[in-house]
């Protein structure tokens, strides 16, 4: 039986799919480029091109092969344009989440792993926070899944259908031998921004606010290396084969870094000082999101290998690097 990974062709889902290709699983992408890379798809994956919004390309895609489980990572994921844009973010995350479930429940598909985000948590007033702490989101992006989760919890409870949601908090880095990495298009992530401008792409960094009520002034992150992130799908895949429970799992170290803490480190590694520039709060930002992470631990047989942030950086430059060189 297969494997389907929707967004597979993007940032986490192809370092995703290296580790569940190492693995010796079968394993069928479904993607429609609109952000990722066909050249990040791992070629011993299925390729097949298409929306998972088209019901009638879906159906086909279940009926035609013998699922055991789908890993979903399309999605839009850029805060801002949901601001922008609510109902695409409530069409492609929910809606199109929704259908997922769907096609698993109509073809008794009875694991998902679900990308699902600290965004959830809105400003958590504790930090780190754990898995119990409300649902509060304050972005299109984050209600658009917030409802996918509740969606998840409540066809648990219905069908025959188990579920891991993995809340990512901020995913940084690329694959260590350098096979994928973030290609993303005006990117706006801070590690993957703050490596564009040590390598001379952009003029300045501009720090969102020095007024919080943090050490240094600036917010407070848990950066989570994107391959210790790909090895935790493969471990909640083992844990639903296991116990067929259903789960809502936060995914980070536990450890929270300032916006001044991450460039400092940027600039050691690169050994460039890059410009940077303080200015206004960027509206939306929670000034400390960090993860308590004893559940990950306690649920799935997940034993990070980078949790280092310098680690994280040099392996964010190497890629930055590599599809600089290579780009026409
Ligand atoms: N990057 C982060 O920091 C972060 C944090 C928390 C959660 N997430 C979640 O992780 C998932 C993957 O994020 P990413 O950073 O790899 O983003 P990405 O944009 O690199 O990957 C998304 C992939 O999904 C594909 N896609 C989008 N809509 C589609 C559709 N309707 N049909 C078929 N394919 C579609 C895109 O082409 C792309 O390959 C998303 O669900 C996102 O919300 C990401
Ligand atoms: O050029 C920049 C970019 C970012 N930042 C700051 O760096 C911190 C991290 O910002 P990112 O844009 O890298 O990430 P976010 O914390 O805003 O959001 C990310 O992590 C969240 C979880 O915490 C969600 O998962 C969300 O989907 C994902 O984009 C924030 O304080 C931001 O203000 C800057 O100062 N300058």
């Amino acid at each position: 039986m297969a494997i389907l990974v929707t967004g597979g062709a993007g940032y986490i889902g192809s370092h995703t799919l290296i580790e569940v290709c190492d693995a010796g699983e079968d394993v069928i992408v479904v993607d429609n480029l609109s952000t990722g890379f066909k050249e990040a798809i791992d070629s011993r994956a299925k390729f097949l091109q298409g929306d998972i919004g088209d019901q009638a390309f879906m159906q086909r895609v279940f009926e035609d092969h013998s699922i055991e489980a789908v890993i979903h990572f399309a999605g839009s994921v850029i805060v801002p344009e949901s601001v922008e844009n609510p109902l695409l973010y409530y069409r492609n995350n929910t809606e199109n989440t929704r259908q997922m479930i769907e096609h698993c429940v109509t073809h008794q598909v009875k694991k998902f792993i679900f990308s699902s985000t600290a965004a959830i948590y809105g400003m958590p007033e504790e930090c780190p926070v754990d898995e119990t702490y409300q649902r509060n989101p304050i972005s299109p992006y984050g209600h658009s899944k917030s409802m996918s989760e509740l969606m998840l919890e409540d066809a648990s409870k219905a069908y025959d259908f188990n579920f891991i949601a993995l809340r990512y908090f901020n995913v940084a880095g690329a694959d260590p031998m350098g096979r994928t990495g973030q290609s993303t298009k005006n990117a706006t992530h801070l590690i993957k921004v703050a490596c564009e401008a040590a390598l001379g792409y952009r003029d300045e960094l501009l720090i969102f606010g020095s007024d919080y009520d943090t050490s240094d002034g600036t917010c407070i992150r848990d950066y989570i290396h994107v391959s210790d992130l790909a090895a935790a799908h493969l471990c909640a895949l083992s844990a639903l084969r296991k116990t067929a429970q259903s789960e809502i799992i936060n995914c980070g170290y536990g450890t929270g870094y300032s916006v001044l803490e991450v460039l400092s480190t940027v600039k050691k590694v690169s050994g460039v000082d890059f410009n940077t520039r303080f200015t206004d709060r960027r509206a939306g930002d929670s000034p400390q999101v960090v993860a308590k992470c004893s559940k990950i631990h306690e649920h799935l047989d997940w034993i990070p290998k980078y949790n280092n942030l310098s680690l994280i950086v040099e392996h964010a430059i190497e890629w930055e690097r590599k599809i600089r060189s290579s780009a026409p």
